[in-house]
């Protein structure tokens, strides 16, 4: 009895210890945070006081723009528009406070574009901790200074003329039996058309990447899931800038779920380089037995490059050279679906230029049109509408002084509506664009009109670290639209319900788009907003 109650002592004594200690923990804890709060707090107030002449966004913080995506890429913009001139923007807003405290200031002027471009010693990438478990923090779209410059001269190669033109048949050979495949719904639905969603011209892109980049090693249906699941999980991106490397264990889609998916992607890219070390691939190609695919010249840049850079190489591959070109192809189509005369007038200089024979490498060179067409686009509709920058010392912009940690947004997509550089720049004309027209930049080798700046069109970015694959998404976006609208015309399906939304691009949110054989359907080209210049 003694013995029981003794034993029963010493459990209460263990259950009242424990309880004790849990509750000094949870003080402990809680006091811990409310400090570390406090503390942040007022070092942010304290920080804030730098930025209080700089004019503030109405709706200030930016971090409710990502629960808020319904709105669209547009209204986003809009809200920059100066009150007193509606045709321009706010050269400089202060966006408030990012999910990691960063305070976000943007700037929506090409003068400005230039000096940060231009100024890597200031301005480095802007922390992006998500992204950087995607592709790699070392990979050439992450990394910084030496080992950023050196990757940039092994890989520039990889992007040269000559590889470009070998890519080429590969391209077509895809986009034409994407054609084809129209072809054969066309004849069996019963509405006689086939219907096509961005998530179609999706999978087409990530063909397109995994046979010129990878000789078609990978699963295209299971790589276009895996990145689809990737690039929508807005949530993802903000819940590893919160909560950081524990957010990959929380048992959730937008948690565990994508770091799981990212894992399985960087394994199949591991394997495929590994299996081209074993079969002697690599070497093949370094002796010039000739490369097959971008993989097979990376490999064959030089020893320099470690795997680990490698996978972080083709992962970037992967995912900037897929998700942005089909984001290009998906408002070009949705535009000429709005714009029934400019479809006519490139499907005219497609039959001059190509006439029936197969599409050649030349032929793009001389598609005027076309290219006026993309570069319009890429104007409206830009895949990339701003990008971030991260202020790794104190600087002085536009009449401010700000301080090292400021995150700088570059708004192109507002430099490129503002009828301080555009004439009606609301409206998609493509003729703009043609040459003799006076609209083209100095950069492009056209006359500079006074209007303009060469900075007020930055669709792949520009200095040193502007797009490296821009030749090669240009050259893939121009190949779908010539075997694509050659054959067929193309209009909206149903009610204009279209809108920008930002995933890891720009993409159209709710776009279906009808492709019937050119002439068959009266209202497709025949009908809808008729001038190259309507709104
Ligand atoms: C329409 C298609 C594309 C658009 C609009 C686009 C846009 C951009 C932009 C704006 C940047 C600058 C990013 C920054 O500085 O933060 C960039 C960089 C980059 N892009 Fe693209 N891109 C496209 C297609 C491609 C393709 C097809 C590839 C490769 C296959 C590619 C590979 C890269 C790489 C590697 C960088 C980093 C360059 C560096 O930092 O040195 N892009 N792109």
């Amino acid at each position: 009895m003694d013995l029981l109650t003794l034993k029963a002592d010493t459990a209460k004594d263990v259950l009242l210890s424990a309880a004790k200690v849990g509750s000094l923990l949870a003080v402990g804890c809680a006091g811990a945070v409310t400090v570390a709060l406090g503390y942040s707090g007022i070092y942010y107030l304290w920080m804030g006081r730098k930025y209080r002449k700089l004019p503030r966004r109405k709706k200030w913080m930016p971090v409710w723009d990502a629960f808020d995506q319904q709105k669209g890429e547009e209204a986003f913009i809009n809200e920059f528009r100066d009150p007193d001139q509606p045709g321009e923007f706010q050269t400089v807003v202060d966006m408030g406070p990012d999910f990691n405290g960063n305070r976000i200031v943007a700037f929506s002027d090409p003068e400005t574009f230039a000096k940060i471009l231009n100024d890597t010693q200031t301005f480095g990438k802007a922390p992006n901790a998500g992204a950087e478990e995607l592709i790699g923090k070392d990979s050439l779209v992450m990394s910084e200074g030496e080992l950023w410059a050196r990757q940039r001269k092994l890989i520039t190669p990889v992007f040269h003329f000559s590889s470009l033109k070998a890519v080429f048949d590969t391209m077509v050979d895809i986009a034409v039996k994407d054609a084809d495949d129209m072809q054969h719904q066309i004849e069996t639905s019963k509405d006689h058309c086939a219907i096509r969603t961005k998530e179609d011209f999706n999978a087409l892109t990530m063909r397109i990447i995994i046979a010129c980049a990878f000789s078609s090693r990978f699963d295209v249906e299971w790589m276009h899931r895996a990145w689809g699941k990737v690039f929508h999980s807005i949530f993802y991106f903000i819940g590893r800038q919160i909560v950081g490397p524990l957010w990959n264990y929380i048992p959730h889609k937008d948690a565990w779920g994508v770091a799981a998916v990212m894992k399985q992607i960087n394994r199949k890219v591991q394997a495929e380089i590994d299996t081209r070390r074993k079969d002697g691939t690599d070497t093949a190609a370094k002796e010039g037995e000739g490369p097959r695919d971008l993989l097979d010249l990376l490999m064959a840049a030089g020893d320099e490059m470690s795997d680990r850079l490698m996978i972080d190489e083709s992962l970037t591959f992967l995912s900037a050279g897929h998700e942005t070109t089909s984001s290009l192809v998906s408002w070009t189509m949705y535009c000429l679906s709005k714009h029934p005369d400019v479809q006519r007038q490139l499907q005219e200089e497609l039959d001059a230029v190509i006439g029936d024979r197969p599409l050649t490498f030349d032929d793009i060179n001389r598609l005027e049109y076309m290219k006026c067409v993309v570069k319009e686009v890429l104007r409206l509709c830009p895949p990339a509408p701003f990008l971030d920058r991260l202020a790794k010392r104190d600087f002085s912009l536009n009449g401010y002084d700000l301080p090292k940690g400021t995150i700088v947004w570059l708004m192109f997509h507002a430099a490129q509506m503002d009828e301080r550089y555009w004439d009606k720049p609301q409206e998609f004309m493509p003729s703009r664009w043609a040459e003799g027209s006076g609209t083209e930049t100095a950069a492009e080798g056209g006359a500079t009109k006074a209007l303009r700046h060469p900075y007020a069109y930055l669709p792949f970015s520009a200095g040193p670290r502007n797009c490296i694959g821009q030749k090669f998404a240009q050259q893939e976006a121009s190949v779908i639209l010539a075997s694509v609208m050659r054959h067929y015309d193309v209009a909206l399906e149903g009610e204009d319900k279209v809108m920008g939304i930002i995933e890891a691009t720009m993409v159209p949110k709710n776009l279906s788009l009808r492709f019937t054989p050119r002439g068959t359907c009266a209202h497709s080209v025949a009908s809808g907003t008729t001038t190259d210049g309507g709104a």
